[in-house]
């Protein structure tokens, strides 16, 4: 999907909100568990009551590795299912990668090629040539992690390199030079709004994934302040906060409500800049 059908689709629904699906069989309603699928059950069911509230979905992947074989048969059934029933929508796996060269094109190839993912999140730890390969693909996104929602963010990001610049904000100025950083997005926290200023005074034009809101008590009015751009520019995550509204049978209709709380305090948002 290219960067303008996404704000595209942002604009026609008045939402940048996207729902991170990590699902934890312990927190899904029992009846589900007698599913051939739980997982995909529980996916389908909340992306099929809230695909017109939200613009992007983020599979955490660690949620699906965790069950082994059966979970990432269960990631490719949902991945498969978006695509297939709503292609207009973006779609993110929260993976984190990134490797040396060979090894980060079979990381690209697995998200992008095999899963056909639109994006993915990549650690820019081990630099340029670790996440080039990603970028080799030009109809996909990449998704640094620059600024991320933990409070560990603190002990290496925000420090200061050599005097210079703090680490995030060299993740940032850095990548900007590596050849098709037009495809970059960001990762930054909702949790650390006082940086979105600096943030988008280096990437003024980058869309951001920002995790953070809900469970992690970010605020979303706090973020748009200063992360929102001329092509709104954010993508707001919320997992627990939308999916795990209710564990009882009404689940979906629960997150549905969830979604559209957000939707609409977006759409004040939107329609206020
Ligand atoms: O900085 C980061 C990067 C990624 N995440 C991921 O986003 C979701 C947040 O889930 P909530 O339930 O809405 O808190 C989860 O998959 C994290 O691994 C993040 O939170 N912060």
């Amino acid at each position: 999907m290219t960067t303008q059908e996404l704000v595209a689709q942002i604009k026609a629904k008045q939402s940048f909100l996207c729902i991170g699906l990590d699902v934890d069989l312990d927190k899904i309603p029992v009846s589900l568990l007698l599913e051939d699928d739980p997982i995909f059950a529980f996916n389908k069911a909340i992306i099929d009551a809230t695909h017109h509230l939200c613009v992007a979905y983020k599979p955490n992947t660690a949620f699906y590795e965790a069950y082994g074989l059966k979970g990432w048969q269960s990631l490719q059934r949902t991945i498969a299912y978006l695509n297939e029933t709503y292609p207009e929508i973006f779609t993110i796996a929260d993976a984190k990668r990134g490797d040396i060269g060979n090894t980060s094109t079979m990381y690209a190839k697995a998200f992008f090629e095999d899963l056909e993912f639109d994006s993915v999140t990549v650690a820019p730890y081990m630099g340029k040539d670790s996440v080039e390969p990603f970028l080799a693909f030009k109809d996909k996104h990449t998704i640094l992690l620059a600024l991320t929602s933990n409070q560990g963010a603190f002990d290496f990001q925000t420090q200061a390199l050599q005097q210079k610049a703090e680490l995030y904000k060299t993740v940032l100025e850095t990548s900007k030079t590596w050849e098709n950083s037009e495809h970059l997005m960001y990762v930054v926290g909702a949790t650390k709004a006082e940086f979105f200023k600096d943030i988008r005074a280096i990437v003024p034009d980058s869309f951001l994934l920002v995790p953070g809101v809900g469970a992690q008590g970010g605020n979303l009015q706090d973020v748009c302040k200063y992360g929102l751009n001329s092509q709104v520019g954010l993508l707001i995550n919320s997992s627990r906060g939308v999916i795990y509204a209710s564990n009882e049978d009404d689940f979906a209709e629960k997150a549905k409500d969830k979604a559209e709380e957000l939707q609409q305090q977006m759409a004040e948002i939107l329609q206020n800049n």
